[in-house]
């Protein structure tokens, strides 16, 4: 009999982040959660020990605080029963560049940028030592868009789809399997905590569908998950597109649009 691995949720407490939990619990795994609000955490851990019968760790950590992100670093890097890391706990962006103020940019930064690359990297070491393991990073369509009016959101969003692409470039020959999944927009508490109006937004994806879709593409080993795109040939359009680019680079000249003439 194989023993499942246990995953380490982070954003664990609501959102996309608890639906994973529920998903991976009925799928048999046992769970370490994460997140700021402890009581929730217990209430979702209870609820999930009573329905699927798995052991359910809580680990209130505030993310953004370099003592919390240091215990569950800790935890990642100790726990030889952590198999599979969803770095899911993120931040949206409220109001556009001019609003920001250095809290929030730091926030916003500090949580989607630093907390989750810290906790991959933290989970690496071991994964290659044992050849398997698998990290989910949630991205988001934004990291695509300039044009939806959330630059540094969107940015945090394209660095997570490019640290993936890179990781799993990296890593996958040695066993590690690494996805990006990148929501459309989907109905949780994240416009409500960025202070935005969601109730005019008529299209929006339901939570339950976006992590089963998302799963489909785990299950898959897709590199990049995008569950609202109905067209993959768009995907694979823009990413042969890169691919061409960097072809087109020729290191060593200047090109001729740069060149003054006379
Ligand atoms: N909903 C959407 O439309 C989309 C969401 N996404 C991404 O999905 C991910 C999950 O968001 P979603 O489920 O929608 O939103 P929610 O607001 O429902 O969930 C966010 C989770 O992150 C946790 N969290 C927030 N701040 C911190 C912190 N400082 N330290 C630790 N945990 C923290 C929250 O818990 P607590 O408050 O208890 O700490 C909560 O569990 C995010 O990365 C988001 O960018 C991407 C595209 C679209
Ligand atoms: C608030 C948002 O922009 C949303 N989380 C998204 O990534 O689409």
């Amino acid at each position: 009999m194989t023993t499942l691995s246990t995953v380490l949720i982070t954003g664990a407490s609501s959102g996309i982040g608890a639906t994973y939990a529920e998903r991976f619990a009925r799928r048999g795994h046992d769970l370490v959660l994460v997140a700021r609000d402890e009581a929730r955490l217990d209430t979702l851990a209870a609820n999930l020990r009573a329905s699927h019968g798995v052991a359910v760790d809580v680990l209130r950590a505030d993310l953004t605080h370099p003592d919390d992100l240091a215990t569950i670093e800790t935890r990642l890097r100790d726990d030889g029963r952590i198999g599979i890391l969803v770095n899911n706990a993120g931040l949206a962006q409220s109001g556009g560049f001019a609003q920001q103020n250095p809290g929030a940019i730091d926030a916003l930064v500090t949580l989607n940028i630093t907390a989750l690359t810290r906790l991959a990297a933290a989970v690496t070491p071991r994964f290659l030592q044992s050849g398997t393991g698998a990290i989910i990073n949630i991205g988001s369509v934004v990291g695509f868009a300039p044009e939806f009016g959330m630059a540094i959101y969107g940015a945090t969003k394209a660095f997570v789809l490019f640290l993936s692409q890179g990781l799993q470039l990296e890593l996958s020959p040695y066993g590690i399997y690494v996805q990006a999944v990148l929501p459309a927009a989907t109905r949780t508490e994240i416009w409500q905590r960025a202070g935005i109006d969601a109730s005019a937004m008529s299209d929006m994806m339901e939570v339950d569908a976006l992590v089963d879709a998302a799963l489909v593409g785990f299950d898959r080993r897709e590199t990049v998950t995008i569950p609202a795109l109905h067209g993959e040939g768009r995907w694979q359009a823009l990413e042969s597109a890169r691919q061409g680019l960097l072809s087109d680079l020729k290191q060593a000249h200047v090109a001729e649009r740069y060149q003054r003439k006379g």
